[in-house]
């Protein structure tokens, strides 16, 4: 059996519009939303461990281990697998793992690094562990990490209602994007209990999004992202970031923030913007993905 899993992608995620549709009676917020994949992610490497014990063996600053939701989701799903195998008095014995995680995603960028990563550990280690889990089950058992971790598992392209985990897949044009990093980090929560905050946008029909999203363009229509306001009003750099990226293309935030990012011709046009950017932003180009990149490696 294979006993490492290295050069795993965590993609980021864009949010091409988001809608804060109500509140739910836990205090969570109820959206509705398109996630778009891009080809730009974190990397971890997986190798199993005989003693059953789950480290992240290397640094990742600001992130303790224990904390990390890369080790939170392989002690879940560890822990369903023992249930599943019969428990350790029934003579299963736990599966363990090594994981590195190498951050190239900005925390508190809106870009999902967190979640994806979460969702790549629980994809790796469900075939390492040959846990037998199903995408489905995968889901349910990531949601209670972060509302953002079903889509990953889901791995296409989708656009999403409830808090994220009501997924339909949406078939993406090719797209290329430029996202500027602003240079703070935005905690989700802080956005989510503002009083600034607007709670009631209509919700759109599902069936016109999916049958008008054919060019780069249709998936902003229904317009922008109802958390921007309160980002921009609350982290300046968000602001002025989103005001310089204007003059390019239509410019929003994607998630909670920080970053924002706007849709492009094609690389030549993005290339083009980055050299304005040069000097002044953070900023990098990325391409649209219409499947999880891991999905060619398990
Ligand atoms: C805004 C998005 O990025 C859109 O993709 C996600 O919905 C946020 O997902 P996330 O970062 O994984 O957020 P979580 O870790 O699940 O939630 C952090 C906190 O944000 C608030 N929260 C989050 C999602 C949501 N639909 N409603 C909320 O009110 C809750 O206070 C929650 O405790
Ligand atoms: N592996 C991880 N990578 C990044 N952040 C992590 C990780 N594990 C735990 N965290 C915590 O989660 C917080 C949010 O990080 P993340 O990068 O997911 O934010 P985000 O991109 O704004 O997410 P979202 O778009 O889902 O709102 C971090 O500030 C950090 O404290």
């Amino acid at each position: 059996m294979t006993s490492s899993l290295k050069n795993c992608p965590a993609p980021a995620k864009l949010n091409l519009f988001l809608h804060v549709t109500g509140r739910r009676a836990d205090g969570y917020h109820l959206l509705q939303t398109a996630f778009q994949l891009i080809d730009r992610s974190d990397l971890l490497h997986f190798t199993v461990r005989e003693d059953g014990l789950v480290r992240r063996v290397n640094d990742v600053p600001g992130v303790p281990e224990a904390q990390d939701l890369v080790v939170r989701a392989a002690l879940l799903l560890r822990a369903e697998v023992l249930r599943r195998r019969g428990g350790e008095r029934g003579g299963a014995r736990a599966p363990g793992a090594d994981i590195t995680v190498e951050k190239v995603l900005p925390m508190g960028g809106g870009l999902g690094g967190g979640s994806s990563d979460a969702a790549t550990t629980l994809m790796a280690l469900n075939k390492l562990w040959d846990a037998g889990l199903d995408r489905e089950e995968l889901m349910a058992l990531g949601l209670p990490l972060g509302a953002d971790i079903p889509f990953f598992i889901f791995g296409e392209t989708a656009f999403a209602e409830g808090v994220g985990e009501t997924l339909r897949p949406v078939d993406a044009p090719d797209c290329w994007y430029v996202v500027i990093e602003p240079g703070v980090s935005v905690p989700t929560p802080e956005i989510f209990r503002s009083e600034h905050l607007t709670r009631n946008t209509s919700p759109v029909i599902i069936t016109d999004f999916s049958s008008h999203y054919a060019n780069r363009n249709d998936a902003t229509q229904f317009g922008g992202n109802d958390l921007q306001q309160v980002a921009m009003r609350l982290y300046p750099p968000v602001a002025h970031a989103i005001e310089w990226l204007r003059s390019f293309g239509d410019a929003r935030m994607t998630g909670s923030g920080a970053c924002v990012f706007c849709a492009v011709e094609n690389e030549a046009q993005a290339d083009a913007v980055l050299n304005e950017a040069r000097g002044t932003w953070t900023a990098w180009k990325a391409r649209a993905l219409k499947r999880h990149p891991i999905a060619a490696m398990l």
